[in-house]
């Protein structure tokens, strides 16, 4: 068990919660290295150990940092990147360069040059002029580069609307239409400096229902088919992106990955036969599935305000600058006062950050045991997009991120100083 409770005090990891923030401070962000490989084990176990030709990318946008990269190296998974930050951290901690994929929608020919100097396993090209890019990256280099083709499947799937990434109207992909698709696939298998590999989709995020997946799949089968029946070329892989929902409250239904995966294995198993072409590798890329739940964040409480007959407002000294997610997507969560776990929740608030924005709130209407000043408050199932969203907004710091593991715990990032906010200001 992550969390437990002993005298009335959250342990998390096997740690007392109420002597990390005495320790490292507040907010503080604290990741369960338990928890982690335990979702990467999960992975192993339902994916990559159960069918042959698989690779798993963990999707590094939602918790990244140099510690974060050993252990997805140690849990033997890929690692996928969307920028040249994160490819840079994956290079500073020595991540096999064979391992790594690189996603997004707008890469810059810095970007690409680093990706191509580090010899990387994956570009997974979006958008139409980004081939010609690789490719004159590559043939300045004498290098050749593995390139998929992020496609919009033009699928809805049910997330909040910033968080779905596959309906047509989308930024992210290229989009299927005849004219568009065909001359960018035959150009990437005609070129001398790319190995084209195939198709990728991602339909979206915290996603509790596979419908939107095995849609998008179909799509994907079609476009396999078509290459092979247009220009007789067998696309060796597919990437059938992330996407799979975590439990952040009682109204998450998380279903487990096999919900997820065995329907579309089987499908792309039954599809592989009837076309007679050897099953293609598939690649997934989970990002907040790995690390959502592995991670809570500690307050203090500060301010409150009982506005009668309106709301009561506990603030904490953190709020949108280290999770801006209820903020952006209204994004639901559940916290605990760390120190009163066992005492009776008599009580509904709202409990809010320290920002200058009313938009600025955590948990809309929490049932708490009585708070006051000085309590530490934990929020939960923080893992994902919390740290790697955050923000200096009025100056506040970064949160230091502690990790720990069976009552053990060491800081694997620093909180920021006000020094360090203003270190590259010029006057
Ligand atoms: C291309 C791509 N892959 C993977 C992910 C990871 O998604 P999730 O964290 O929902 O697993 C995202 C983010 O939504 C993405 O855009
Ligand atoms: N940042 C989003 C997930 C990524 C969506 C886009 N790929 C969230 O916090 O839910």
């Amino acid at each position: 068990m992550i969390k437990q409770v002993k005298d009335g005090i959250l342990y998390f990891d096997g740690c007392n919660t109420l002597e990390l923030a005495e320790k490292y401070g507040t907010p503080l962000y604290v990741m369960s290295e338990t928890a982690i490989v335990e979702k990467c084990r999960e992975i192993r176990n339902s994916f990559l150990q159960k069918y042959k030709k698989t690779r798993a990318a963990y999707a590094s946008k939602a918790f990244l940092n140099l510690s974060m990269c050993k252990i997805i190296e140690r849990e033997g998974l890929c690692i996928d990147v969307v920028s040249g930050g994160e490819l840079y951290t994956a290079i500073k901690a020595n991540f096999p360069p064979e391992k790594i994929e690189f996603n997004g929608n707008n890469k810059t020919i810095d970007e690409i040059e680093l990706a191509v100097d580090y010899n990387i396993g994956r570009i997974i090209v979006d958008g139409l002029d980004e081939l010609s890019l690789i490719e004159s990256v590559c043939k300045q280099k004498g290098k050749k580069m593995n390139v998929l083709y992020r496609i919009t499947p033009g699928v809805k799937s049910d997330s909040h609307d910033y968080i779905v990434t596959g309906k047509k109207d989308s930024k992210f992909g290229i989009p299927l239409d005849d004219e568009i698709i065909f001359p960018a696939i035959e150009q990437a298998i005609k070129s001398e400096y790319v190995n084209f590999m195939g198709f990728h989709y991602h339909v979206g995020s915290q996603l509790h229902d596979n419908a939107s997946h095995l849609k998008a799949l179909e799509t994907s089968l079609k476009l396999i088919k078509d290459t092979k029946d247009k220009y007789s070329y067998v696309t060796p892989e597919i990437n059938i992106g992330g996407g799979f929902g975590i439990k952040y409250t009682d109204a998450d239904d998380k279903k487990p990955y096999s919900y997820f995966l065995d329907p579309m294995m089987e499908r792309i198993e039954e599809f592989s036969k009837d076309l007679n072409i050897e099953r293609p590798e598939v690649v997934i890329e989970p990002g907040r599935s790995i690390v959502g739940e592995a991670g809570i964040t500690l307050y203090t409480v500060g301010t409150i305000k009982d506005i009668p007959g309106i709301r009561k407002y506990v603030s904490v000294d953190g709020g949108m600058t280290d999770n801006i997610r209820p903020a952006l997507y209204q994004a639901k969560y559940e916290g605990v006062a760390a120190n009163k776990v066992d005492e009776p929740k008599t009580d509904t608030v709202t409990i809010c950050g320290k920002c200058c924005e009313s938009g600025d709130v955590l948990i809309r209407d929490a049932e708490v045991a009585p708070l006051k000043r000085g309590d530490i408050f934990a929020i939960f199932s923080t893992g994902a997009y919390g740290y790697t969203m955050s923000s200096n907004y009025n100056k506040n710091p970064l949160p230091a991120v502690v990790l720990v593991k069976e009552g053990e715990s060491r800081i694997v990032v620093k909180r920021q100083s006000y020094d360090d906010m203003i270190k590259n200001d010029l006057c």
